[in-house]
């Protein structure tokens, strides 16, 4: 139990690494706020809301796992080579695939609701 426990540290010693050190992963920390906010306020549905936390999940995971492809980058290849930088440059290309889907998947769940909120207040 307690090396379970243990694991669990380091997994979220790895989280809170990537929070402090990327950027980006604070802006994807904030569009999840954004998106739950705004899923609690219009008053999304089930199948909704996995839409929504399989996109949130993806893009973090995504984000996540690229941070760790590019510190692997820079200790296995801290001169310039043409091939690490091909390997960070696919890695990054893996966040921005999640990050339009999870644009995408918002655009559909929430315009439709936000133009009837809009079109009832007016
Ligand atoms: N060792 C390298 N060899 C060749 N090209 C590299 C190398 N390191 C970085 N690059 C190129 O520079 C780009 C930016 O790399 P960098 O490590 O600064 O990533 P980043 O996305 O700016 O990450 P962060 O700002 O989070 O550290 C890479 O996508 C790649 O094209």
């Amino acid at each position: 139990m307690k090396k379970v426990i243990r694991s669990f540290g380091y997994a979220f010693k790895g989280i809170s690494y990537a929070y402090a050190t990327q950027l980006n992963f604070r802006i994807h920390i904030g569009a999840t706020v954004t998106a739950v906010a705004l899923g609690l306020l219009l008053g999304v549905n089930a199948g909704e809301w996995l839409w929504i936390s399989l996109t949130i999940t993806l893009v973090i995971i995504t984000e996540m796992l690229n941070t760790a492809i590019e510190l692997l980058t820079d200790l296995a290849s801290p001169e310039y080579n043409t091939k690490a930088g091909h390997v960070k440059d696919i890695s990054a290309g893996c966040v921005v695939i999640a990050a339009v889907f999870a644009v995408i998947t918002g655009a559909i769940i929430f315009l439709p609701k936000l133009y009837l909120l809009a079109t009832h207040a007016a």
